[in-house]
């Protein structure tokens, strides 16, 4: 399940704007990796390229490769559309489907790939999907309601089932609680914890407590100035980089001197 990505002299644009320049990085399976840095470095950017979403941008694209399991993703025999079931997205703010049902909702994805699924089958993986993101015991009898009518941590962990339900090797979260409220923030951060056990885990948060208490590695992206390409200054163990980072810029970032 979980897989091994590699990315190499990765440069990122939209049009003729250069906004990330040159990251290489391992990130591990079955971990958690944070991406950390000031407003406008690229974090999400980066995130979106990853599972290939940056392309979808008119006249945005890449030069370098990202490897997973020593496939290039960008190769030209890859299926952009199959990068993104292998490579799940979870977004800021909770995006379920309003019309749909809870259940609808978690087969959302499904639907789109196997349109033959049995009935059986389908309220396993809901069921499975949904004890998977912590949400089971929430909403087992309601699952014929509509997604829209829980609260925003629930709907956040339903988009988590959603994302789970295609069974992707890697899940990207992008800022996932910055809509959450403290409780709400630490069920994801549970459920994270927990999900890590089977899947590729990236996350781009602001929240230094949170990247310090979910990841096992951080990364930390800076900007030089604006129109400046993004890069990234520094990456390693989530404990050494929050209590002995090698870069100044690393350092003054995390003691809160900017961003
Ligand atoms: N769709 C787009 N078209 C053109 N430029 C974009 C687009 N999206 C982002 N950018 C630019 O790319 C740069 C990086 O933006 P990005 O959102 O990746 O940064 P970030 O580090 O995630 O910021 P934040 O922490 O504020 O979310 C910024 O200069 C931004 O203006």
């Amino acid at each position: 399940m979980a897989q091994r990505i590699d990315v190499k002299d990765l440069d990122i644009y939209y049009g003729d704007f250069h906004a990330v320049a040159d990251v290489s990085m391992t990130i591990d399976p079955r971990s958690v990796t944070a991406f950390i840095g000031p407003s406008g470095c690229g974090k999400s950017t980066f995130l979106r390229t990853l599972n290939r979403m940056h392309e979808v941008i008119p006249g945005a694209r890449v030069e370098g490769t990202v490897a997973m399991e020593g496939v290039d993703l960008y190769g030209d025999d890859i299926d952009p559309v199959a990068v993104r079931r292998q490579v799940g997205m979870v977004f800021q703010r909770p995006n379920p489907f309003p019309t749909m049902s809870i259940q609808e909702n978690v087969l959302a994805g499904v639907k789109l790939v196997n349109k033959r699924i049995s009935k059986a089958d389908a309220a396993d993986l809901v069921e499975q999907s949904l004890v998977g993101a912590n949400l089971w015991n929430e909403v087992k009898d309601r699952l014929d309601k509509p997604g829209a009518g829980l609260s925003g941590g629930q709907q956040q962990r339903l988009c988590i089932a959603r994302a789970i339900a295609v069974k992707p090797d890697v899940l990207l979260m992008d800022e996932p609680c910055s809509a959450l409220d403290p409780i709400s923030t630490l069920a994801i951060e549970d459920l994270i914890a927990e999900l890590k056990q089977s899947y590729t885990i990236v996350i781009v948060t602001h929240n230094m407590q949170q990247a310090a208490r979910v990841s096992d590695r951080t990364a930390f992206f800076n900007i030089a100035g604006t129109g400046k390409p993004g890069r990234l200054i520094e990456m390693g163990d989530t404990g050494t980089m929050f209590s002995s980072p090698t870069e100044k810029a690393t350092e003054d970032y995390i003691s809160g001197r900017f961003g």
